[in-house]
């Protein structure tokens, strides 16, 4: 599949948020989608799967069952998790049974009774994951699929990906938590400046010597160069504030 020289934004007085980004991905492809806050990774997640047309560029050959999780599942809808679950499976044409086989794996037999405005954040979301995963998509598309899920859960989706990509599925996902970062063969780009760009396996990265570098950054900084230095595949760790002569 081929998201080509895409460019997007969201009115026309808006500023472009993608501007001719390419991206290909072969079929099995795990690809991690990274970069600082709001620069666009949701944006071109909806872009792959098909839910935003670009404004100018094409998205080709794009598998024919797309699978989309959001970052905030929807949860605002006057159904049952198992009613609304049934509507999903009879809208994509896919046999009941497939309800029940991903409520357990993804441990939630308890919640197909309850509605939906009733669930908390991490619950209702892992009803947007178990509809994004009710058709065997082609293409799988979680954007922060593992914020908020249970430790069983978190564990379960690396292996679910696994499964997919192996019968030949793209799986995209954005991971703010790097969740993925030791997924074998992960592919992984950042979405910055309006571009997409691939960056180094993790595996390369891996394999060179270690250095622990202490940096003290002013506060409200924090949080975006945290990220930046995540995308490049660091592992970074925030630790409180401190008074600006101790860290001097
Ligand atoms: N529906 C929308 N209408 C107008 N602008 C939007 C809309 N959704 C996103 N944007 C803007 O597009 C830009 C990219 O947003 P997007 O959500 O894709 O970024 P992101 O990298 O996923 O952010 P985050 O890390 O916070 O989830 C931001 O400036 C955002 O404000």
């Amino acid at each position: 599949m081929r998201i080509a020289s895409v460019s997007f934004r969201y009115g026309r007085r808006d500023p472009w948020v993608l501007s001719d980004a390419d991206l290909v991905l072969d079929p099995g492809d795990v690809a991690e989608v990274a970069g600082p806050n709001g620069t666009g990774k949701s944006t071109l997640l909806r872009l792959a799967a098909g839910l935003l047309r670009p404004v100018r560029g094409r998205v080709e050959d794009r598998p024919r069952v797309v699978g989309y999780a959001p970052e905030r599942f929807p949860a605002d809808q006057p159904f049952t998790v198992a009613a609304y679950l049934r509507h999903m499976a009879a809208v994509r044409r896919v046999a009941q049974d497939a309800i029940g086989h991903w409520s357990e794996r993804l441990g939630m037999d308890h919640l197909l009774g309850r509605d939906l405005p009733d669930l908390s954040k991490g619950s209702a979301h892992k009803v947007g994951l178990a509809q994004a995963l009710l058709a065997e998509p082609g293409l799988l598309v979680l954007d922060e699929p593992f914020a908020g899920l249970d430790a069983a859960t978190r564990a379960e989706l690396p292996r679910i990906i696994a499964e997919i990509s192996a019968r030949g599925g793209i799986v995209v996902v954005s991971d703010h938590q790097g969740d993925l970062r030791d997924f074998p063969g992960l592919r992984r780009f950042e979405v910055r400046d309006r571009a997409v760009r691939e960056l180094e396996p993790v595996e390369k990265a891996g394999e060179a010597p270690l250095t622990v570098l202490e940096v003290a950054v002013p506060a409200v900084r924090a949080a975006e160069l945290a990220d930046r230095l995540r995308a490049e595949g660091c592992t970074v760790r925030v630790t409180a504030r401190v008074a600006r002569e101790a860290a001097e």
